[in-house]
């Protein structure tokens, strides 16, 4: 299947187009399967998402004057999931304290999901988190080193637990896991996404949907990320790139999709695609377009 791109001037219009569409494959999945879920990435245009998706919301609550109802419309062409029927996980998370201003669920959590909980219906319980090293799968505070792998371990084990007891009642290409709607991912200069980082194991794993990775490059070295094969099962895939710094990464690995002798190991981005769609929204500038 061919991927498709969708190109925009700057990352504000990438982030707000991208919500809009998400906000509507959201709203239909509920319509068509009574339930409707999407996997948040981090990053500066993943977050940047749920900010323009947090706006979009705002500005169709205030134009209905109520609170939000299911499958009702709200705004010009702006149209609400039933927000409790909603579910959210994530595709990678860095393994720190809870309430750390680095874990992608702490960012999540600010630019969307408080106002999601506190105005909107969305159950606390449908917000899947990865888990947080100062939680049950950690030792309490911050693991010692030593402890740490144990730890992390746990972490990855109870993830995968979570996932597979909202597995789809007609198992289908992964009876482990939940429909993913929409998986949303980063792609890092260096290709990465997710937590699958080349030259580590992660890219390269099969048999398991959640993995713990305890030397990424990237700061924090501590992570859990889904797998390859996790990913994949996504209905729609999204890559959401911007900037220049990405464009080399871009171009290299839109070229190694087409390349069946593609090296995993070096392109993870390259290995990863949606079942039915996989979309790039990329700005000019991680285009190469400037
Ligand atoms: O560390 C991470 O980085 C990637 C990419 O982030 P960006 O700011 O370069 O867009 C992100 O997708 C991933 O979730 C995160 O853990």
């Amino acid at each position: 299947m061919t991927d498709e791109a969708r190109l925009f001037s700057d990352r504000d219009s990438l982030c707000r187009d991208a919500a809009h569409e998400l906000l509507r494959i959201l709203a239909d999945a509920v319509r068509d399967r009574g339930a409707a879920s999407a996997v948040l990435t981090g990053g500066g245009t993943g977050t940047g998402i749920l900010t323009a998706l947090s706006d979009l919301v705002s500005a169709a609550s205030d134009a209905s004057g109520s609170l939000d109802s299911p499958g009702g419309l709200r705004g010009p062409d702006v149209r609400m999931p039933d927000w409790s029927r909603v579910h959210l996980w994530w595709g990678d998370e860095r393994f720190l304290p809870a309430g750390d201003p680095d874990r992608n669920e702490q960012q999540a959590e600010e630019a969307l999901l408080r106002g999601l909980v506190t105005l909107h219906g969305m159950p606390s319980a449908n917000i899947h988190r990865m888990p947080a090293a100062d939680g049950a799968a950690g030792a309490g505070a911050m693991p010692a080193d030593a402890q740490m792998t144990g730890s992390i371990m746990t972490a990855a084990e109870a993830y995968a637990s979570e996932l597979a007891g909202h597995a789809r009642v007609d198992p289908g290409p992964d009876g482990r896991l939940p429909v993913f709607d929409v998986v949303m991912l980063g792609v890092g200069p260096d290709a990465h996404v997710a937590s699958l980082f080349p030259g580590l194991p992660g890219p390269l794993t099969r048999g398991e949907t959640v993995i713990a990775v305890e030397d990424s490059p990237k700061p924090p070295p501590w992570r859990l990320s889904l797998t390859v094969e996790a990913l994949n099962t996504a209905e729609r895939l999204w890559f959401v790139v911007a900037g220049a710094d990405k464009a080399e990464a871009v171009a290299a690995v839109r070229r190694a999709r087409d390349d069946e002798t593609t090296d995993a190991a070096r392109w993870p981005a390259s290995v990863v695609s949606g079942r039915h769609a996989t979309l790039w929204w990329l700005d000019g500038a991680a285009a190469g377009q400037d």
